[in-house]
């Protein structure tokens, strides 16, 4: 078996929202080109939304001015509204993503407003992407297990990606933003959304909190999943999800797919490379 699984790095987005501490605009464009130098179609380097809620996105337009863009790479970004989908044009992203929850709990604490709410949200959002001919992806997060309202039932979130697919987004990444996420309920999981998206629209997105990301990649795989998220040396966390930690490791689920026969197009020396500098990104504040 060797067919193509796509990594979505994520780690200069997910992976460093979280830090307590600015990290320096030329810290972030370094990371930046490393990655764009390790073969990613797409780099999620970016994210519009409120510096209030999130301050360490605050420097977005500058890093995105300053990054040396690989040719055929998709640099892409994170836009919760029109105001952060018209930031996100001025700054040149190539993509952006809306992002929303399988539970109520999760949807407040994140972006204060119900399901509901921040999916009308989004509909503009969609629509003015559209007229520019720019690919939206879509995010649930806490598809199997929320932190304030415990297990989501997996008919909840196949019902918010079958929300976002009508919106017109071209992929629904899967979040187990807190890294509870048993193989079992992943299955159950997927099952359930495959009803509504098929697997070639779908990415897995898992945080490693408990270590099972890997494990459920594999559900994933065998569920026909070809994309990953993940992010370069494990960075990450939510700021709004308590107890989420790192994305799983880009080189981890690399080496993990590659070992099963699968492609990555994906240079693992300068993955190695961009790991070590994202490790002291992290460290910098230990
Ligand atoms: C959605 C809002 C804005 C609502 O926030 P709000 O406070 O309800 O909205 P608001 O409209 O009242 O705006 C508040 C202030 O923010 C400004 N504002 C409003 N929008 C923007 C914007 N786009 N860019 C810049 N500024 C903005 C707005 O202008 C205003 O400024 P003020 O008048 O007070 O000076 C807020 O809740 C927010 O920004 N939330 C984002 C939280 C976030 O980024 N979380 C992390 C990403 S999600 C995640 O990590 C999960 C994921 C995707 O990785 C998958 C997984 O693992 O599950």
């Amino acid at each position: 078996m060797s067919d193509r699984v796509e990594i979505f790095e994520v780690g200069p987005r997910d992976g460093l929202q979280n830090e307590p501490e600015p990290i320096p605009v030329e810290a972030k464009v370094a990371l930046v080109d490393l990655l764009s130098r390790a073969g990613f179609r797409r780099i999620e380097a970016a994210s519009f939304v409120s510096p209030k809620w999130v301050p360490q996105m605050a420097s977005s337009g500058e890093v995105m001015a300053r990054i040396a863009r690989a040719p055929g790479v998709s640099y892409a970004a994170l836009t919760p509204n029109l105001k952060g989908f018209e930031a996100a044009m001025a700054a040149g992203v190539d993509e952006v993503a809306i992002f929303a929850s399988a539970s109520e709990g999760f949807s407040r604490a994140n972006l204060n407003c119900s399901i509901a709410e921040s999916l009308e949200r989004f509909a503009p959002v969609a629509e003015a992407a559209r007229a520019r001919d720019v690919p939206v992806r879509g995010y649930v997060s806490c598809v199997v297990e929320c932190p304030f309202d415990g297990a989501v039932p997996p008919e909840q979130t196949a019902h918010v990606a079958a929300a976002l697919r009508a919106l017109g987004v071209y992929e629904v990444s899967l979040g187990d933003t807190i890294g509870q996420g048993t193989p079992e309920a992943v299955d159950a999981m997927l099952a359930s959304v495959l009803d509504e998206v098929p697997a070639n629209a779908l990415a897995g997105h898992f945080h490693d909190t408990s270590g099972r990301a890997l494990e459920n990649v594999d559900v994933a795989l065998a569920r026909g999943l070809r994309v990953f998220d993940a992010a370069v040396g494990g960075l990450g966390g939510c700021p709004y999800a308590p107890g989420a930690r790192g994305n799983v490791a880009t080189e981890k689920v690399a080496a993990h797919v590659e070992a099963l026969g699968h492609d990555t197009g994906l240079d693992r020396a300068v993955l190695s490379e961009a790991a070590a500098l994202a490790r002291t990104m992290r460290e910098g504040r230990q």
